[in-house]
């Protein structure tokens, strides 16, 4: 387990991370999202002590890093793929982490056949291929099997084959009770992985949340309609209170209606329809909807949505159930 208390990291007058406060369960794979510049990997920096924060803690266990003997058994970390000494072997940079942390060999030897990179154990890192490196890097995590794992974009540079090889390797490290932590900017990619996301945006903490709520709670869901018969079908709608908006193709989009209640409506009045159907916007929407506020927010200065009629929605600052 993770524990974050009012985590906090400023570079001068830059809050990076503000005042976050989360916990990673093990069990699940928790997703960590948020845009470019959100604070994703300086908070990971200060989970494993490589950045010191401002204010606020996190626990490893219980324990703060530094008080972990021989810390790869406990946690295990991809953050930069290009960490490992160029100079020397797959298998040497392993033995050289695996001995400082009282290691066995034969565990070397392990984990480059988990990761597949046994044929080249032999070569030199610094030849390797962004996504051979990310395999390195996932072995070097893997080494002391510990119980908590740490992954910064693990996907970059990875091929379909290897994508579909993480997802699937974290998702049986979670399976076996372990700790799961995964960062991405890809919310198209959570939505395969993750069973919990943490979403950041500023720095600051927008939900924490599992996967379904978030999704249940953010994506918008609205019927869609094609007739032959458009203008009338327009009329008719507005005539009853909903509020039909033109979405290209020839379709209409109506928010707060069922596709049960817009076809009666539709067959009463002898419309013919080409389409009825209930939308829900994707995972990806969510996050850009959600994420939306901080980039407002960043750009004005002072509260984006005024009046309070901008977009439904979460908006900056706001929290939700579980936060
Ligand atoms: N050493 C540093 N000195 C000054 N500012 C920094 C430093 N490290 C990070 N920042 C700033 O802190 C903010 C958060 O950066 P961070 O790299 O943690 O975000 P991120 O969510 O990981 O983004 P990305 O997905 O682009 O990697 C950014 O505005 C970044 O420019």
């Amino acid at each position: 387990m993770i524990e974050l208390e009012g985590l906090t990291k400023r570079f001068g007058a830059k809050t990076a991370v503000d005042h976050l406060s989360f916990t990673v369960r093990p069990g699940v794979v928790t997703g960590f999202l948020g845009p470019n510049g959100a604070g994703k990997s300086t908070t990971m920096r200060m989970m494993l002590d490589l950045d010191n924060p401002t204010s606020g803690t996190v626990r490893i266990d219980g324990r703060h890093y530094r008080e972990l003997q021989e810390p790869l058994k406990y946690i295990g970390a991809l953050l930069d793929a290009k960490a490992m000494h160029g100079g020397r072997s797959a298998y040497n940079n392993l033995l050289c982490l695996a001995q400082s942390n009282r290691i066995p060999e034969r565990r070397v030897g392990e984990v480059l056949d988990l990761v597949g990179l046994t044929a080249v154990a032999k070569k030199k890192s610094k030849g390797f291929s962004l996504g051979m490196g990310q395999r390195l890097g996932i072995a070097s995590a893997l080494l002391g099997d510990p119980e908590i794992l740490m992954f910064d974009e693990p996907v970059n540079g990875l091929d379909p084959e290897g994508i579909h090889w993480i997802r699937n390797l974290m998702k049986r490290l979670a399976a076996e009770g372990r700790t799961i932590f995964v960062s991405s900017h890809l919310m198209s990619e959570m939505a395969l992985t993750a069973d919990h996301l943490i979403v950041i945006g500023q720095g600051k903490l927008l939900a924490d949340t599992s996967m379904a709520d978030f999704i249940q709670r953010n994506s918008r869901s609205y019927v869609r309609l094609r007739s032959p018969q458009q203008e009338r079908l327009r009329d008719l709608l507005h005539a009853n209170g909903f509020v039909a908006v033109e979405a290209g193709g020839g379709t209409l989009e109506v928010d707060g209606a069922t596709t049960e209640k817009l076809g009666e409506l539709a067959a009463a009045h002898q419309i013919v329809l080409h389409e009825l159907s209930a939308q829900r916007a994707s995972l990806e929407e969510a996050f850009m909807q959600m994420t939306a506020g901080a980039v407002e927010y960043h750009a004005h200065g002072t509260d984006i949505h005024g009046g309070g009629d901008g977009p439904a929605g979460p908006r900056w600052g706001e929290t939700f159930e579980g936060v």
